[in-house]
């Protein structure tokens, strides 16, 4: 199952910076550890924005879940999850 998240990074203002690049360094290792077993598929910057766009390719709505609320920056993020299906004019045989 192929879902599009958009995640905006809202770290406190008054976070020390120390403790912000702990939390982006953790992020950045489970991110690339995911795009490297296939399930964090896309990884984007929003042009002039603190927040991505994302594709997770998922076997359930709770992995995703589980996923997210796993990530290290999950408490600072607002995060808006959309689920993708096949566009039946797609000239692409699988979603792959
Ligand atoms: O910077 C972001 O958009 C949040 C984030 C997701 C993966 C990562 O490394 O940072």
């Amino acid at each position: 199952m192929l879902f599009h998240v958009r995640m905006d990074v809202r770290l406190p203002l008054d976070m020390p910076p120390a403790q912000a690049e702990q939390l982006k360094q953790s992020e950045r290792e489970l991110a690339q550890s995911l795009q490297r077993s296939g399930t964090w598929r896309h990884l984007w910057r929003l042009a002039g924005q603190y927040a991505n766009f994302s594709i997770f390719d998922v076997a359930s709505v709770e992995e995703l879940h589980n996923l997210l609320m796993s990530l290290p920056l999950f408490p600072y993020m607002q995060i808006e999850v959309t689920p993708l299906c096949r566009h039946p004019s797609s000239i692409r045989e699988s979603d792959a």
